[in-house]
């Protein structure tokens, strides 16, 4: 699920990635994801967040375009606390995205939002983010079952939530509402560090706006494939930071375009026989 740009190509036709993640609590949540999505490859990035993140991500990245528009795809919650502790501000760029109307990659304190939610959408909890959201349904998990039988729990709450699941751990674990589950387990131990989540939400976002077509003809069994190709890259991409060694989470989204090289070039060189 990869798609590498034609010679017809522009921006636009690339795709469109919406970001409103990072909070004043949380600012550099907003620039992981940021760089993540450019590092994996969009025509655009639309950011859409507070003034402290929306400063940090323009100095790392002035290709980014901030306040909202036209886009193909949402990534909206990571780096914004839950309800309690969110501003009137944090809560308006959330629901700027989820009522959008576009394909949403749903993370960390935008789950409790999900009831509101009627596009086509994968969320990306880790384990006690899953308690969390199954606690609002009629389909609790303690965090023993859920670590007990991470697929079971995420297939549950694809049925129960009506989304795409991509449960994060050392397994990444995919399901979708009545689908065949998917599995990925390509990264290494060291993945496991702070803001490596948001960098697998940025990546998520980019193959989402650059395969809005395909998903609003195959629905959630595109939603699962790019989720596990987001789950594939962000493996690769901190087994390639790492080689053995400790990784910053930034240095995963800066392995990300030679992981999408190698794997272009071996499509291509099984393509050609
Ligand atoms: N650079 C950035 O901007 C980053 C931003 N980030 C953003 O932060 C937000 C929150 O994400 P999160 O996953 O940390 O939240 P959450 O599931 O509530 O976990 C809290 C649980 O952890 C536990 N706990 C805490 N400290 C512990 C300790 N020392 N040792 C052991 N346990 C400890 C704590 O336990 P308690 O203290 O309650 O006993 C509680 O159960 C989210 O929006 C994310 O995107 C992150 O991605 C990081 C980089
Ligand atoms: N033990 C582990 N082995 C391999 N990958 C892991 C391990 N623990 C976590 N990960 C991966 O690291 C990322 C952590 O995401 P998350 O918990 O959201 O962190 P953060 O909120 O700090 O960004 C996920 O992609 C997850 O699959």
């Amino acid at each position: 699920m990869l798609r590498a740009p034609a010679r017809g190509d522009d921006k636009y036709s690339r795709g469109v990635l919406g970001v409103a993640t990072g909070s004043e609590a949380f600012p550099g949540a907003a620039v992981l994801g940021v760089e993540a999505a450019v590092r994996t490859g969009v025509g655009m990035v639309r950011y859409y967040g507070p003034p402290t993140p929306t400063g940090l991500v323009l100095h790392r990245r002035p290709e980014v375009v901030t306040g909202t528009g036209r886009v193909q795809a949402w990534l909206v919650g990571s780096g914004i606390p839950g309800a309690i502790e969110r501003t009137m501000d944090d809560n308006t760029h959330i629901g700027a995205a989820l009522m959008a109307g576009v394909p949403l990659v749903i993370d960390a304190g935008a789950l409790d939002r999900l009831q509101t939610v009627t596009s086509p959408a994968v969320i990306t909890p880790h384990y006690r983010e899953l308690e969390r959201t199954l606690e609002r349904t009629s389909a609790p998990l303690s965090l023993e079952e859920i670590q007990t039988d991470a697929a079971a729990a995420a297939a549950r709450a694809a049925e129960a939530l009506g989304v795409t699941v991509l449960l994060k751990g050392a397994t990444t674990h995919i399901a979708l509402p009545g689908g065949e589950p998917i599995s990925v387990s390509l990264g290494t131990t060291w993945l496991a560090t702070a803001g490596s989540g948001d960098v697998l939400g940025g990546i998520l976002g980019a193959l989402l706006a650059s395969h809005a077509a395909d998903i609003s003809e195959r629905g959630h069994a595109a939603l699962a494939e790019l989720a596990a190709t987001a789950a594939a890259l962000h493996g690769l991409a901190g087994v390639k930071a790492s080689g053995g060694g400790p990784i910053a989470a930034l240095d995963i989204a800066r392995a990300l375009p030679g992981v999408v090289a190698a794997l272009l070039q071996m499509r291509e060189g099984e393509a050609s026989g």
